[in-house]
């Protein structure tokens, strides 16, 4: 799959999509201010400048502008047949503004990126093995989600894994805008001990403080955008970090407590996934009728599932197939959870 793909805010994250998709044979153009532009077109991230309204013929429209931004040119990007995706960091924003605009979208977020900033830092590998998560509701064409998640599995080399949005923007609160926010905590107590507390800290204390040193207004942009999921994070860690405070004395309630936290983190695992064995292809019969992509996504994200691509086989009766592609170690899990929602599934060969 390639074309003419249309980058609107080339920085960092539209940066390194672009250095990736010229690699892979796209026509990248660019929409951002001409200085950023002209710094694009001599890294290589994109093959020339554009504008909004040109970009809306590209065979792809990626917005990669700071939220509240991206929010506003969805409206101004309509009217265009194009696919249209972004970037964003919270998605409930965006996909009610790309539905209201009638965008044939599908709402996306990469699970990389760095506390740098802007198209001097961007990197066509900063995708590569990266989970990317895609948010279909029950409005999103099929051929639009197909189209994405191919490009940003052949094109950006990450794992598209279908989540509703509002789930999203909830995971999201808890996995990266409240360790932002912790950082910035710890820096604060730290510097206001002394003047030269930094100076004294150790690895333990630079791990989780790293992303303190993200780009304010960018930052500022994400938790405004999922405030109310934010205040429930918030409220869980201040509530977690009083009782964990409370048992301090308390030597085999600690040692409880590290113990779950160890075995916590061991489920983390690495940060890039890694595709083992073979991928299957799973059909599962749906009716032709609106709603009926979102319940099978919304279902198999619920479990964890990673759909890395799907697309509707059309019949001639009422009953279309929805294919769908699987990593082989989840298929028995993926038909199990299909089946007990009342849905056929069968493995093609
Ligand atoms: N930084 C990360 O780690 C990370 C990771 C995943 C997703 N995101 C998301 O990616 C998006 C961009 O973040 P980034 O880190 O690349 O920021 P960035 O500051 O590096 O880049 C943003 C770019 O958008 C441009 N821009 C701003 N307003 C614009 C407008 N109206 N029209 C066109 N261009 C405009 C800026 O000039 C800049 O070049 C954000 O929505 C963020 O939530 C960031
Ligand atoms: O690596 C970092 O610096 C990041 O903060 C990346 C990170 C995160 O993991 O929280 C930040 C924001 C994005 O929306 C996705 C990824």
């Amino acid at each position: 799959m390639s074309g003419t793909l249309g980058i609107v805010g080339v920085g960092l994250i539209g940066g390194s999509i672009g250095l990736a998709a010229r690699k892979s044979g796209w026509e990248v153009v660019g929409v951002d201010r001409a200085e950023v532009l002209e710094r694009a077109a001599a890294l290589g991230a994109i093959d020339r400048a554009s504008t909004l309204k040109e970009a809306r013929g590209a065979d792809l429209v990626i917005l990669a502008a700071p939220i509240s931004q991206s929010t506003r040119l969805l409206g101004e990007l309509a009217p265009t047949d194009a696919p249209v995706t972004d970037v964003a960091s919270v998605k409930m924003p965006l996909v009610e503004a790309a539905e209201r605009a009638g965008l044939r979208y599908v709402g996306g977020h990469p699970m990389a990126g760095s506390q740098l900033s802007g198209v001097n830092n961007a990197d066509a590998d900063l995708f590569r093995g990266a989970r990317y998560f895609l948010t279909p509701t029950e409005r999103t064409d099929p051929e639009v989600y197909r189209r994405v998640s191919a490009f940003v599995r052949d094109t950006l080399r990450a794992t598209p894994t279908a989540v509703p949005p509002e789930k999203h923007d909830l995971l999201m609160a808890a996995l990266s805008h409240l360790p932002h926010l912790m950082a910035v905590a710890l820096l604060k107590v730290a510097s206001d001990i002394s003047p030269e507390a930094l100076s004294f800290a150790g690895p333990s204390f630079r791990d989780l403080t790293r992303v303190g040193a993200s780009n304010p207004e960018l930052w500022a942009d994400i938790l405004a955008a999922n405030a109310p999921a934010l205040g429930e994070a918030l409220g869980a860690f201040a509530g977690a970090m009083a009782q964990i405070g409370s048992e301090i004395g308390n030597r085999g309630a600690i040692e409880e407590r590290f113990r779950r936290a160890r075995d916590a983190y061991e489920e983390l695992g690495g940060i890039l996934l890694e595709r083992k064995g073979k991928n299957v292809e799973l059909a599962v019969p749906l009716e032709n009728q609106p709603g009926a992509l979102a319940r099978v996504t919304t279902l198999l994200g619920s479990r964890n599932i990673n759909i890395l691509d799907l697309y509707m086989r059309h019949s001639h009766t009422e009953r279309a197939a929805l294919v769908l592609t699987l990593s082989s170690a989840q298929v028995k899990e993926a038909r199990a959870a299909l089946r007990e929602a009342g849905f056929g599934a069968e493995i093609l060969d």
